[in-house]
């Protein structure tokens, strides 16, 4: 790999010894990783259906490296939302993020989704998910894949952290700050950070991280855990924001966390410091385990006050949801109830404990259930994929081998002789998306924008 002279002069100053392994990693193919959906299945029986060839990650239960040849990316479990694939350094996030269900959650940088999709597992439905994009285009990504892993109780908003801070004043058990940064750690995977990486970047990079964290730590209740990650090397993104943060904020602690085999400790050394907590943040190098580069600092907030926030949300007249239960009551054993939303003419159900949202861009209040039409309900895709199929009374099952599903996934119609209706169209049991059956033919209702092409 072509890298920036000036990171290799750094790197080699900063490593000494060590550098020579580091730098041969460049030369080896990147890690590749899957992290297993458990809010759909269970690690075991992932296993013994998937046909993959999979070794476990050491440091998340959920975590596995696969082989290129098994393309992951392209099978049907995959748009099933059974597993995510996440570069396997990245899952220590969520692992030393350690959401407990019923937590309140806040991801403020969160698209695509990878960790967010990994604190919503681990939160097992219980709690609430606020997971935050700032660039509109990439908050639909976040949704979409939310929507895909089946997670009910999360809502995606497009906000700065400037304005969340705003409305969640104390409000979070947890929050993730998984940091915009100089990508050092990514440069086998991704060589564009590689061509745009310049020091003049690196700091810049580190006066925004400390200003994301400024607003996170507003939200934060007493006692509540404050993660802080990123995919670089850089001592000033890394130690160099820490101590800053700690110095402006001494109500918080760097936290002692559980680590694995291969994680290596904080270098307080690199940015001359004399604070030694900042040996109890962790790093992650590819010459040491089997991953690209991270840093991960695990805070805790000793004190403060706890945020009360208020909700005036009207509730939604029962007269307005009539089509749904209609549908509900003919397509579903029993219908889905929970605090309703009208947004236009898009329903949604609300995770517990949300405050009103007034005032900032939701891309997703809740779980989408679809849209009251004229005179009918039509279920969404995040309905359908939210969904078991023995919550369903009209199924179809395909096999994730037959040449059926390919044509679903392509968004073909086909003979078919089925229950007349709404249809939950299933791999292997698994929910995967919606088909109208109507004069033994399958309308296929599969969203355009995820259909498969060119296979
Ligand atoms: C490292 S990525 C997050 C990856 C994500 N957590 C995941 O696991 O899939 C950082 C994210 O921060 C967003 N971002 C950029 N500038 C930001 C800012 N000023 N405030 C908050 N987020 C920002 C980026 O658009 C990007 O999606």
């Amino acid at each position: 790999m072509d890298l920036p002279r000036e990171f290799e002069e750094r790197m080699k100053k900063l490593l000494k010894e060590e550098y020579e392994s580091f730098i041969k990693t460049y030369n080896e193919m990147k890690t590749q990783g899957l992290r297993v959906n458990t809010l759909k299945i269970d690690i075991d029986e992932f296993l013994k259906i998937s046909h993959f060839k999979l070794n476990k990650v050491l440091w998340a239960e959920e975590g596995f490296y696969y082989k290129e040849e098994d393309k992951p990316g392209k099978n049907p479990y995959h748009e099933a939302g059974l597993y995510y694939i996440q570069e396997p350094s990245a899952m220590a996030v969520g692992t030393l993020l350690n959401p407990q269900p019923g937590d309140r959650v806040l991801d403020l940088c969160a698209a695509p989704g990878g960790k967010s999709t990994h604190i919503a597992a681990k939160l097992k439905g219980e709690g609430l998910l606020v997971a935050n994009e700032i660039y509109p285009a990439r908050s639909k990504i976040l949704s979409q894949n939310i929507e895909r892993m089946g997670i009910k109780n999360c809502i995606v908003t497009n906000e700065s952290p400037q304005k969340l801070s705003m409305k969640f004043k104390n409000f979070f058990h947890r929050i993730l700050v998984d940091a915009p940064c100089s990508g050092e750690g990514m440069f086998r995977k991704d060589p564009a950070t590689c061509r745009e990486w310049s020091l003049d970047n690196v700091s810049m990079c580190a006066q925004r991280q400390l200003d994301i964290l400024e607003e996170a730590q507003k939200m934060l209740m007493p006692e509540g855990i404050l993660v802080y990650s990123t995919c670089t090397f850089s001592h000033e993104e890394n130690e160099g924001v820490i101590e800053k943060f700690l110095k402006k904020h001494p109500e918080f602690t760097i936290e002692e966390v559980k680590g694995f085999e291969g994680f290596s400790h904080g270098r307080e050394d690199w940015i001359l410091s004399e604070e030694l907590s900042l040996r109890k943040t962790i790093r992650l190098w590819p010459h040491k385990l089997k991953g690209e580069g991270h840093f991960i600092a695990v805070l805790k907030k000793q004190d403060g006050e706890e945020g009360k926030i208020k909700n005036n949300r009207k509730k939604i007249d029962k007269k307005s949801l009539k089509y749904y239960y209609d549908f509900a009551k003919q397509y579903l054993q029993n219908p889905l109830e929970g605090y309703f939303i009208l947004f236009g003419d898009q329903l949604y159900i609300l995770p517990e404990g949300v405050p009103d949202l007034e005032k900032l861009k939701v891309v997703r209040p809740g779980l989408h259930l679809g849209i009251i039409k004229k005179n009918r309900f039509e279920p969404s895709h995040a309905l359908a994929l939210s969904l078991n199929y023995k919550e369903v009374k009209n199924n179809i099952f395909m096999d994730a081998d037959s040449s059926e599903i390919i044509a679903y996934l392509k968004g073909e119609s086909m003979y078919f002789d089925g229950k007349r209706g709404w249809n939950l169209v299933s791999v292997d049991g698994y929910a995967i998306g919606w088909c109208k059956i109507a004069n033994n033919m399958l309308k296929n209702h599969y969203p355009k924008g995820l259909r498969w092409v060119g296979l």
